[in-house]
């Protein structure tokens, strides 16, 4: 049998003849000529080339401020001082730079192996080919789910209405149909699309005009791609930047000051007080974050689930509760015909005929409920030719095909029998045609519910003559008569069950929202281990209050029979009761909800606009590779804590114990180069945080974001690494009488070891030993102190003004740092707390 696209291969019923005389379209030769002249049909989007990265680092005016202060110093006479900072400054840019960079190009390369297609009139047969490839002059076909793949003039259109909001603002869907007179050339002319735009109903057939960075609104439709509002997470790293620049900005004006008071030497001051600020601002966060999103990305692609947007990471970790479409998620999605049967349940041919009829002239959707009655069933559709299509919506939920045969006329119906049978007034029985009395109607639902009781899909199927007319519509589909029903088997994904429990016992109940009927719903529900309670279907939801949708939808497991906006709505309702929400679906009807929901998941053959309102693609739609990548999500958010907490409590502390050193000591306590060298090693010590093991426990629970956590953190464990750092400048300088020098060199040490190691003791919630960090975060922590210690024996000593200290000082730099471990390991369950999600306060 036919395949629909061989199907459609005819000529398209046209409105001008005008489709019918190009339909050969261009041939293979003509379309590369072009694309040898105008190019492929894509945007260059300004790079984040490593260029780009370097400009954003440069950006930080600390270092533009820094960079300036040394230079002023070398000219005043300090050259080799004012060249220490700026290859250290140099050294840390570059490393940062390419590190976020090769993570972005991993990902990137990611995206690009989900490629866009387009249906496209090539050497007279319809094909999907990727979207680069059209060229102005090609003839496309589009239909309901497709995004506009370049600017074109539609030569025929059925029931074609597009959403074009990102071009005009407007945001209801506008009909477009072909318009030889119309002189506008905006979004407003009927008879044009643009890039930019989608098909939200009906089928259309245009030429392109115009490609890549020659269509109107290309700048447009590249901002669509990324995504506006920031996440959860990217709205936590905004705020906690924010609150370290105050700090940092209070910190130096306060030695500034001091500086003043004290009659400092100027320049030293304000180099001092600047290293201090680099050394406070965790200017390695951005990197950190995209190199452990990045890595959580290509590990997530492994197991073949594709992240369109890498801060979408990490709200798939903090995912409080999964909504699911059923077909194509819980189901396999490629649904077989289990038979077709009469109005009475017995099996019929006459039912098998008309839904071959009907499936094969259907052009809107690409359903595999279509697909199955074309390869399932035995009858042909030879001989007939297609009239008009009645396109498909989701709150109509029927469609239908007007085609003919000789003298023969029919306008064939196909949808959810409970949305056909009201439109039947005559049911056929055997040859006879009877009316369908209220007895028959009871007996009919009886057939098609026991086939749903059974977890079968149904369709029904009527049909009626209709006279010719130029255009059909959804009016005409009355009084028809019921020929039968086409049930469909759509057996479960292996491992849904299983699953579905982990995802359960990981924190993420599962909610599923169907378009499909209470009982198929239930039965596949029960199969996939899910307690589907009471069924609510849409028809309870209408006009129900936001509040009471997100009562109603926290208790329910179940919604049938949901209109895509009511998938939408149930969606908001959650969300406004402070649940992260993540959405699974795959077909328009899901497009809404995709891109309201927090994480928006589809899978890779979903419809156009399906995929690209997702967030996150799964390559095989496996509700097991979600799991795996909610832990995933989970992983990368525990990491970047690391960092964070990392920062907030010895570095913090240090620099604060550096503050109150200028202000008790006759001398700086470290030079501005020691200062930025102490940063340096410590940030290289970091660099490999984003590989590091996490903690089992950590991934038990979805992981929320908290600032008020960072900030008790910082608060709580800063002051105790203050404490030993008094502690030390007490040693140094009572003890063992520390000359300048000795100080710097001690405290260099000192800092540079307690910063480091404390990250064994934070990189776990309990206890350090039980807790196994990776490879690279050992070796490189090990190493970043080794070189410190190493330091003062090298002939970077002098460069850097350190001088070999008393064995008396390592004695005490042991006990010291010991100390300090056992004594952050004690206090850091009273700041570690992760915020349990919470679960009434409405998010913005
Ligand atoms: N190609 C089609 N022809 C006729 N009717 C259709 C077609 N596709 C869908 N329908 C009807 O519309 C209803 C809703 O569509 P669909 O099943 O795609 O919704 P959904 O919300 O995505 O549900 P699901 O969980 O099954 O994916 C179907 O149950 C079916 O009755
Ligand atoms: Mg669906």
């Amino acid at each position: 049998m036919d395949s629909p696209t061989s199907l459609a291969d005819g000529p398209l019923p046209t409105s001008g003849g005008r489709a019918e005389a190009s339909c050969a379209g261009l041939s293979e030769a003509e379309a590369a000529r072009r694309r040898a002249r105008y190019g492929a049909n894509e945007l260059r989007r300004g790079g984040s080339g490593i260029l780009a990265l370097v400009a954003a680092a440069l950006a930080n005016p600390l270092v533009a401020i820094l960079i300036a202060a040394a230079a002023t110093s070398g000219v005043l006479g300090d050259v080799l001082g004012a060249m220490i900072i700026a290859v250290i400054v140099l050294l840390s840019l570059v490393l940062n730079a390419t590190l976020g960079f090769r993570s972005q190009r991993a990902a990137e390369r990611l995206r690009e192996e989900i490629t866009p297609m387009a249906t496209v009139c090539r050497d007279g047969r319809w094909q999907d080919r990727p979207r680069r490839e059209l060229v102005p002059g090609d003839l496309i076909r589009l239909s309901a789910g497709d995004r506009i793949p370049a600017d074109a003039r539609l030569l025929d259109a059925r029931d074609f209405h597009v959403q074009q909001a990102a071009l005009t603002g407007e945001s209801l869907p506008v009909e477009k149909e072909p318009a030889s007179a119309d002189a506008r050339t905006g979004p407003e002319a009927k008879g044009r699309v643009f890039l930019g735009s989608s098909v939200v109903a009906g089928t259309a057939v245009a030429e392109v005009e115009a490609t890549g960075a020659a269509t109107a609104f290309g700048e447009v439709a590249a901002r669509l791609d990324e995504r506006p509002p920031l996440t959860e997470f990217e709205r936590g790293l905004k705020d906690f930047a924010g609150l370290i620049m105050r700090t940092v900005v209070m910190l130096v004006l306060l030695v500034l000051l001091v500086g003043v008071v004290l009659h400092r030497p100027p320049l030293e001051t304000l180099l001092f007080a600047l290293a201090l600020a680099v050394g406070l601002t965790p200017e390695f966060m951005p990197m950190i974050t995209t190199v452990t999103l990045a890595r959580g990305a290509v590990r997530m692609a492994r197991r073949r689930v594709i992240v369109r947007h890498l801060a979408a990471i990490e709200d798939f970790g903090s995912m409080t509760v999964l909504l699911s479409d059923k077909t194509g998620t819980l189901t396999r999605g490629d649904t077989a015909v289990d038979g077709t049967w009469d109005a009475s349940g017995r099996s019929s041919a006459r039912t098998s005929q008309l839904a071959v009829l009907n499936a094969a002239f259907e052009t809107g959707t690409r359903s595999p409920l279509d697909a199955a009655i074309l390869r399932d069933c035995a009858a042909s559709s030879e001989g007939w030719s297609k009239l008009d299509e009645i396109p498909l919506d989701f709150e109509r939920r029927r469609m239908s095909v007007v085609v003919q045969r000789g003298g023969e006329r029919w306008l064939i119906a196909k949808g959810a029998p409970e949305s056909v049978l009201p439109a039947c007034s005559q049911c056929e029985s055997g040859d006879d045609m009877v009316p369908f009395d209220p007895p028959r109607r009871a007996e009919c639902q009886r057939t098609y519910e026991a086939m749903g009781e059974r977890g079968l899909r149904v369709l029904a199927i009527a049909w009626r003559p209709v006279e010719t007319q130029a255009r059909y519509t959804a009016s005409d589909e009355a009084g028809m008569a019921l020929a039968g029903f086409v049930s469909f088997v759509d057996p479960l994904m292996p491992g849904v069950a299983k699953a579905v429990h982990a995802l359960a016992s990981d924190g993420i109940p599962l909610k599923v929202l169907t378009g499909d009927n209470p009982r198929v719903a239930r039965y596949t529900c029960e199969q996939a281990g899910l307690d589907p309670g009471r069924v609510v279907t849409g028809e309870e939801l209408r006009g129900m209050s936001e509040t009471a949708l997100g009562l109603l939808a926290a208790r329910t497991q179940v919604f049938a029979l949901v209109t895509p906006e009511q998938k939408y709505r149930i969606v908001m309702a959650l969300k406004a009761r402070g649940e992260v929400v993540g959405f699974l679906g795959d077909g328009v009807n899901d497009a809404p909800s995709l891109h309201a929901a927090d994480v928006g998941i589809s899978v890779a053959h979903a419809a156009d606009i399906a995929r690209d309102s997702a967030d996150i693609l799964l390559r095989e739609g496996n509700l097991e590779v979600l799991h795996a990548g909610v832990l995933e999500g989970r992983r990368a958010f525990a990491n970047v804590m690391k960092y964070l907490f990392m920062g907030t409590s010895s570095n913090f502390g240090n620099m604060f114990s550096m503050v109150v050193g200028a202000l008790v000591l006759p001398f700086l306590p470290m030079l501005p180069a020691q200062i930025l060298l102490n940063n340096f090693l410590y940030d290289l010590a970091q660099t490999t945080i984003p590989s590091d093991n996490v903690d089992a426990a950590q991934l038990r629970g979805p992981q929320r974001w908290s600032v008020p956590l960072i900030r008790r953190f910082m608060v709580g464990i800063g002051p105790v690494s203050s404490l030993y750092d008094l502690l030390t400048f007490y040693v140094l300088i009572h003890w063992l009488h520390a000359t300048a020098e000795t100080f710097h060199t001690g405290w260099f040490i000192e800092s540079l070891a307690t910063q480091t190691l404390v990250v064994f003791v934070i990189r776990t919630h309990g206890n350090p030993l039980r807790s196994r960090p990776a490879v690279p975060l050992v070796a490189s922590v090990v190493a970043v102190v080794a070189v410190g210690l190493a330091l003062p024996w090298t002939p970077l000593a002098g460069v850097f003004g350190f001088v070999p200290l008393p064995p008396a000082f390592f004695a005490f730099l042991v006990i010291a740092a010991c100390s300090y471990l056992l004594l952050v390991q004690v206090l850091k369950r009273r700041f570690m707390q992760v915020a349990r999600p919470r679960r009434v306060k409405p998010r913005p």
